[in-house]
């Protein structure tokens, strides 16, 4: 979905824990502010791929870099250049023999028996594309299978959603003084009226309510059941090939039972979904995704987040046990937490995000250059993420605000203190413009990840 937007912390907030995250999803993501005081590179850069769709998000970086990230001058040199129209550079591309040394770490030590020194994948700058599903699953926090549903299911599917798609709209919202509207169009999918109901009524996403939710599709019904199928499988392989056999403390261990869909559409090479990790507010910790392509192939980047300390050096970083007993990531080259990965999603490929994905990395899918038309769709991706929505997640259970309003679920994921601690907040921290509360409380989880209240169940 859409999230692309995103401001530094007000100074005279309270709460010193709230430092180093503030962010505005408008949808179900979640987008991070640096802890310097000023708006980390990924927010300056959605922001400005939100003012200037048609400019490719390399060059975007390269101009706020020649500006030394003034936003400002930035956006002022991008208007030039789309008056004089000038081109844009393709990115450069590297394949990953020039990178691979060694089997990479590549879930902060969560994954990493060995104790050798490994070398990152991608670093700064520098993108890695992967093809090969055991390339994949060995260097990111996903699994693929190519070719998941019989063709003709595939094709029904999509031609099903393509008419839906017709009708879906993009969110806009306010930033500042500009009006930004998210650079894809989507819609919200749930099992029954009842749930729409309470979609549309009770959960409320950055202090909004969705007003386009839908019930599910005939196809998407279809082909939910064998997304479930191999999702849970999947899931289970992972445990056994990556986690050392246990579930991942917070995982919960429960069959994963998709009981919601976003649907996105991306029209044409342009459309596209700033960096964001989804959110947890309803899904819990240690959540997994499925995530179904159809249509065009694209890029869906993901990059890991690694935590910093104080002084904003992580080079010192030793390995050690952070406050939710996950080990803290061992390789802390600064340049690595910028390295990106991108795997490709051709058409009927299903991607599935584990449970290591929302909490310690990031992904987006970037503008392209250009896009292999598909015979169905043209120039048009559908892209369903099926999401296993928790009862014990429901906002009738999670705490209140002083606004009144369910808060939001987040994890820390800069700051070394405290990295991969779970805390509420105030949803208005997440929207421009609104006051927040000072809400703030520290989540508490049983390690099969259900909530343990303060005061006993709400
Ligand atoms: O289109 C995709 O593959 C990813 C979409 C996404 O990240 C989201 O809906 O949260
Ligand atoms: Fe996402």
């Amino acid at each position: 979905m859409d999230a692309f937007i995103t401001r530094k912390k007000r100074k005279s907030s309270p709460s010193p824990k709230l430092e180093e995250t503030l962010e505005i999803p408008p949808r179900s993501e979640t987008f991070e502010t640096g802890n310097d005081g000023e708006e980390s590179t990924d927010i300056k850069l959605a922001m400005l791929s939100s003012l200037h769709p048609n400019i490719d998000q390399q060059m975007i970086f390269e101009v706020l870099l020649a500006h030394e990230g003034s936003v400002e001058a930035t956006t002022e040199s991008l208007s030039q250049t789309t008056k004089k129209k000038t081109g844009v550079g393709a990115p450069s591309q590297t394949s990953l023999r020039s990178f691979a040394i060694g089997k990479p770490s590549i879930i902060g030590g969560l994954s990493s028996p060995s104790k050798k020194k490994t070398k990152l994948l991608a670093r700064r700058g520098a993108t890695l594309h992967l093809y090969d599903p055991q390339d994949v699953s060995e260097h990111t926090p996903c699994t693929i299978i190519h070719n998941f549903l019989p063709p003709e299911d595939a094709n029904r599917l999509l031609v099903e959603l393509l008419e839906e798609s017709k009708t879906y709209e993009k969110i806009t919202f306010k930033l500042f003084d500009n009006v930004v509207s998210s650079p894809h169009t989507s819609s919200f999918y749930v099992r029954s009226y009842d749930e729409l109901d309470q979609q549309k009524y009770e959960y409320v996403y950055n202090g909004a309510r969705l007003t386009d939710v839908r019930k599910i599709t005939p196809q998407l019904d279809n082909v939910k059941t064998r997304v479930e199928e191999a999702v849970n499988r999947e899931i289970q392989e992972r445990i056994s090939t990556c986690y050392g056999g246990k579930k991942l403390k917070y995982q919960s261990p429960k069959p994963w039972r998709p009981n919601a869909a976003f649907v996105n559409c991306y029209q044409g090479p342009q459309e596209s979904v700033g960096w964001h990790s989804d959110q947890l507010t309803y899904l819990g910790p240690r959540a997994v995704i499925g995530s179904l392509s159809l249509g065009v192939t694209r890029e869906f980047r993901v990059r890991r987040v690694l935590p910093k300390d104080n002084n904003t050096n992580n080079s010192n970083l030793p390995s050690k046990v952070s406050n939710n007993n996950n080990p803290l990531p061992e390789d802390t080259n600064p340049d690595a937490s910028e390295g990106q990965i991108a795997i490709h999603l051709p058409h009927n490929s299903l991607l599935v995000m584990h449970a290591e994905m929302q909490e310690e990395w990031k992904h987006s899918v970037l503008p392209a250059h250009a896009i292999d038309p598909h015979p169905v769709s043209g120039n048009r991706r559908i892209n369903i993420t099926y999401r296993d929505y928790r009862e014990a997640f429901h906002p009738r259970y999670t705490p209140k605000c002083g606004c009144g309003v369910a808060t939001v679920l987040r994890v820390v994921q800069k700051k070394r203190e405290n990295w991969g601690r779970y805390f509420w907040m105030c949803h208005a921290g997440n929207v421009p413009g609104k006051e927040s509360c000072t809400f703030f409380q520290w989540a508490e989880f049983t390690d099969d990840g259900d909530p343990i209240w303060k005061g006993g169940q709400k």
